[in-house]
């Protein structure tokens, strides 16, 4: 029997506020919470993860492990990586999913994805925070700003988004007539590809398709499974249906090719490195001819991000800014700060020392200590590939001001590491990282470089700012947040215009990192990605596809037009 529809529902609050962030002090309950769920879960691991097809637990016996980054020798889970056969059903039932979903009245889509969002910050918060801090290596505040905050601002948002979605219809209709437009889900089934960085960004890359009505298979990263698996639990716990979302951790590239090769595939939903979403936008271009439609693909992907700092700017606002955007959860962000410029008076009177003090004060080791503002780098190759990038830092002449060192004997940690270079070509001003290093590069009035890479410093003549900020925009392919921090507004106009392609994300006084759901949509251009911006209206257009509908009241009398009638 099919729904009536006998209201138009108002499915949000009009301003649904963002999820307030608990701050995990000594003494809190939430302190005491999340303590509770962290050695639970350290006494119960490692857990078994299944895939999850149809709704059913999927076990295929082909096993693969999550290390835990601060002690590598446990697991956190053990999963069942998806075969052919189980990728193949994962698509065959997204698909014989898909017409029940999309038909389900919105307001019925809407509520689980509210139910999902209260799951997150409430009833489940502490678990997902602590799977995340053992499973990713975040300490407690990152923790929760991905887990708990920003996974339930996106799907609370998610649905404050859709809803004004829907209601943007044709403004005008002619005489006898009236226009509707309907944003229908894409044809076939979407494909959601996440990373290891953002417990986060592995609810949003499936919930935003399916929100809008689409069925998907999700591939989370190895390095994640088990928080998103906790996610996907919610999902399924709020009521999206079996087969809308189907779990399929496996071999990346073979799950993916597979996925990717299917005629009804429709969409693919990724965040990860600029690489591998390269080599997948090539993949599907390849295919194109297998496929029924066009498929659309969406990718945020690396940046190598940036701080100017003006010789206007306040030195301690600048510099703690700066450690927070170079060092926080290990440079592991996507926006995290990775190039330094500074005016060449600042660094002299004040910057230079104030942050290497401040740096020497920063606490690295397990999560679990709550002490600690740094934790370890995702995994092995992580780590090797940090210290090969600090080593040929050094092989360029680069000194290295203070960090560079690791300790991988128990977890994987890097110091967090400043580096002043001489080589502006250097492979590391312009390579993504993805860890806990700041290159400084000086730069003088004849524009001789001085320094270097991973968070750059680079120390520029005060004469030099608008040489330097064309330097900024044309030195790396990337394009995904920088910052200004400057208080004369005359340099803050400069630096807006000249940069105005050189990152999606831009912030003045603040660190480039710390995008919030409903408050800065992110994403960013050139090899950063599609932009189209998650946390935001934007996103949900790429994954519909809208049908005009025209209804004509009143019927033709004549065929002619007027004109012909003499
Ligand atoms: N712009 C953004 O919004 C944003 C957000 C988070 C992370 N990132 C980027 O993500 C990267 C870090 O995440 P990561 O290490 O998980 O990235 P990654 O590219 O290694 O992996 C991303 C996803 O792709 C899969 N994958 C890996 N190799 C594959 C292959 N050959 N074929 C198909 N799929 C494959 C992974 O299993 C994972 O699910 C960084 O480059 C970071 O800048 C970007
Ligand atoms: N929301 C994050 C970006 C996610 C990338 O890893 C930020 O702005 O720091």
């Amino acid at each position: 029997m099919s729904t009536p529809q006998l209201a138009t529902f108002k499915v949000t609050p009009s301003h649904p506020g963002s999820c307030r962030q608990r701050t995990y002090a000594a003494g809190t309950v939430e302190r005491k919470g999340l303590e509770a769920a962290l050695a639970q879960m350290q006494q119960e691991l490692p857990f078994e993860v299944p895939c999850i097809v149809n709704g059913s637990p999927i076990k295929t016996g082909k096993l693969a492990k999550q290390p835990i980054p601060s002690d590598h020798a446990r697991h956190l889970c053990i999963y069942h990586e998806a075969d052919e056969a189980t990728v193949a059903s994962a698509i065959d039932g997204a698909l014989a999913a898909k017409a029940e979903w999309e038909a389900m009245p919105w307001n019925d889509r809407a509520a689980i994805f509210l139910r999902a969002a209260e799951l997150v910050s409430g009833k489940y918060r502490y678990k997902l925070v602590a799977a995340t801090m053992l499973g990713q290596g975040k300490n407690a505040w990152q923790a929760e700003i991905d887990a708990a905050a920003e996974l339930s601002d996106f799907f609370r948002f998610g649905v404050k988004y859709v809803e004004e979605l829907y209601a943007q219809q044709p403004p005008k209709n002619a005489a006898g007539s009236w226009n509707r437009v309907e944003y229908r889900a894409l044809e076939g089934f979407v494909l959601a590809v996440s990373p290891f960085n953002f417990t986060a960004i592995g609810g949003n890359l499936p919930g935003v398709p399916a929100i809008v009505g689409n069925t998907v298979v999700w591939k989370p990263s190895p390095a994640a499974t088990y928080s998103n698996y906790l996610i996907y639990q919610i999902l399924a716990e709020a009521g999206v249906p079996a087969g809308v979302i189907q779990f399929v951790p496996g071999p990346p590239p073979e799950v993916v090719a597979q996925a990717i090769s299917h005629p009804n595939f429709a969409a693919l939903h990724f965040t990860g490195s600029t690489f591998i979403f390269k080599k997948l936008w090539k993949d599907i271009a390849a295919n194109l001819n297998k496929y029924k439609g066009y498929p659309r693909i969406v990718g945020e992907t690396g940046g190598k991000n940036f701080h100017v700092i003006h010789k206007s700017a306040e030195i301690r606002n600048a510099v703690l800014q700066t450690i927070r955007g170079g060092f926080e959860y290990q440079g592991q962000k996507c926006s995290a700060l990775s190039r330094l410029y500074v005016s060449s008076s600042l660094w002299s009177s004040g910057f230079k020392d104030l942050l290497l003090s401040e740096v020497a004060k920063i606490k690295i080791g397990s999560p679990s200590d709550f002490g600690n503002f740094m934790g370890p780098v995702i995994g092995r190759p992580a780590y090797d590939k940090i210290i090969g990038f600090i080593q040929k830092a050094k092989d360029a002449g680069g000194e290295v001001l203070i960090g560079g060192t690791g300790d991988d004997s128990k977890g994987y940690f890097i110091q967090p590491t400043v580096i002043l270079t001489r080589d502006p070509e250097s492979v590391t001003m312009t390579e993504e990282i993805f860890g806990p290093v700041i290159t400084v590069m000086v730069f003088r009035s004849q524009m001789r470089p001085d320094v270097l890479t991973t968070f750059q410093v680079y120390m520029y003549d005060d004469a030099n700012y608008e040489q330097t900020l064309e330097l900024i925009d044309n030195t790396s392919p990337y394009a995904l947040t920088g910052s200004i921090f400057a208080a004369d507004r005359k340099a803050l106009l400069t630096a807006t215009n000249k940069l105005r392609n050189a990152a999606g994300n831009v912030y003045y006084n603040e660190k480039c990192t710390g995008a919030v759901v409903g408050q800065q949509p992110f994403g960013g251009g050139r090899a950063s990605g599609t932009n189209d911006k998650a946390g935001s209206i934007s996103i949900f257009y790429r994954f519909v596809s809208a049908r005009s509908i025209k209804e004509n009241f009143v019927g033709l009398e004549d065929f002619q037009y007027p004109s012909n009638l003499i």
